[in-house]
């Protein structure tokens, strides 16, 4: 991919170190000309989309919705309209989500059934899109290091409904390791007998307890701390009552597996949305014109973190894959358009697992508005090519233990 034009398009605030950032990677900043007229996207929650309720969301948000052809339940609303203030949103019938996040997640083809793993869960915008198509059975693991963003993720289970078959943990994904809980799963994988079980988990309750009191406050005070979290700091932030959680003991859960237990009884869904340098979310780089420019160059740009970002990423697309049944399949996604982070993470990561990982077509995006990635069957949607945020989107099957 080659850079055609340096200078920032016409009418975008894009600031010079954004614009090298993307000369720097390849990226031809004229692919954000009309990034701040992008539609506004939602998400209807289902059993909320007959025509008479569509009316009673558009008179809610006060503007008219069209239809996104090629993804149900989504819809494209003007771009200045405020979701979050409206009724239709505080009465959790539509969520505020890209399509662009909703083909990632449709990627994956769930099906009710599934036990599904979401490695980098919040804000928890896919998390419940995945949880609406497993329906009501299955289950969802959701894992995030940042424990203040899971909480909002749990906030928001919690007012959509969504959090019967739902279980979060704050944990570093690089290393998570808990298994789902699966009624087949052998019993050498599951040491505490439950009928036998003293310390069994009740249902969750709303009312926190002392320990996640502290934790809360330890989290606040030095978020730091978030990032070094090991395996034995995985904290449960929530699980619902058919999460298969309740009943049994936490000791259950918190052993180290072998991959082979892993190839198995892991999941058969996992999905990596990483955490990347957002570059591709033009919403996301404009808030660093309120924050500052020089944060932008800080946080984002700076070439010493994008370097541990994609380190970050290989990491969790590897502790992913390892969590992955064999037959089942993994979504790899960043809000990245870099190659750095998409076809050179995937390529380094296939390349370490020949035998084992197969890249494969992603079959539902015959009709999806987007283009091929540098490395073919991967996907790459834009604001220019797609009138969506920037995503990568790559598919991968493990077809025999690592
Ligand atoms: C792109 S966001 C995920 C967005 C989310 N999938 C959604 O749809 O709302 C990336 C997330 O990765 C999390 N993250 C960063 N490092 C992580 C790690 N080592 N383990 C797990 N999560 C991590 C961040 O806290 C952030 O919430």
């Amino acid at each position: 991919m080659e850079a055609e034009a340096e200078a920032p398009p016409p009418n975008l605030p894009l600031p010079p170190a954004f614009i090298d950032f993307l000369h720097d990677n390849g990226l031809n900043p004229s692919i954000y000309a009309s990034a701040s007229s992008l539609p506004r996207y939602i998400r209807l929650k289902p059993g909320t989309t007959s025509e008479t309720q569509i009316a009673e969301i558009e008179s809610e948000l006060g503007c008219e919705l069209e239809k996104v052809d090629w993804l149900p339940g989504f819809f494209a609303a003007p771009p200045h309209i405020h979701i979050a203030g409206s009724v239709a949103y505080k009465r959790g019938k539509i969520y505020g989500m890209d399509v662009a996040s909703g083909a990632a997640v449709m990627a994956l083809d769930v099906s009710p059934g599934d036990h599904v793993l979401d490695l980098c869960a919040a804000p928890g915008a896919k998390l419940c899109m995945l949880l609406d198509l497993l329906g009501s059975s299955g289950s969802l693991t959701g894992v995030d290091v940042a424990r203040h963003r899971l909480a909002a993720c749990r906030t928001m289970l919690l007012k959509y409904g969504l959090g019967d078959r739902c279980r979060l943990f704050v944990a570093d994904g690089t290393s998570f390791s808990f298994l789902p809980v699966r009624e087949e799963m052998d019993m050498k994988t599951i040491t505490t007998n439950v009928e036998e079980c003293t310390d069994a988990l009740k249902e969750w309750s709303p009312k926190r307890s002392w320990k996640e009191r502290k934790s809360a406050r330890r989290s606040t005070n030095g978020s730091a701390s978030e990032l070094v979290r090991t395996t034995a700091q995985v904290e449960l932030l929530y699980y619902g009552r058919h999460s298969g959680m309740v009943g049994r003991s936490k000791r259950d859960f918190f052993i180290e597996r072998g991959d082979s237990d892993a190839s198995a009884f892991g999941y058969d869904r996992v999905l990596v949305d990483a955490e990347c340098t957002h570059d591709g979310s033009f919403k996301h780089i404009q808030k660093f014109e309120h924050w500052g420019w020089d944060t932008l160059q800080r946080r984002v740009l700076n070439a010493e973190r994008s370097d541990s970002v994609t380190e970050l990423q290989l990491q969790l697309l590897t502790n992913g894959f390892k969590l992955l049944k064999v037959g089942g399949s993994l979504i790899y996604s960043t809000c990245s358009l870099t190659v750095a982070q998409n076809e050179d993470v995937l390529k380094k990561f296939l390349s370490m697992n020949p035998a084992a990982a197969e890249l494969v077509e992603i079959e539902v995006a015959k009709n999806w508005p987007c283009k091929s990635g540098q490395i073919p069957k991967t996907l790459r949607f834009d604001p220019l090519a797609s009138q969506t945020s920037g995503l990568f989107i790559a598919k991968i099957t493990k077809i025999s233990q690592t």
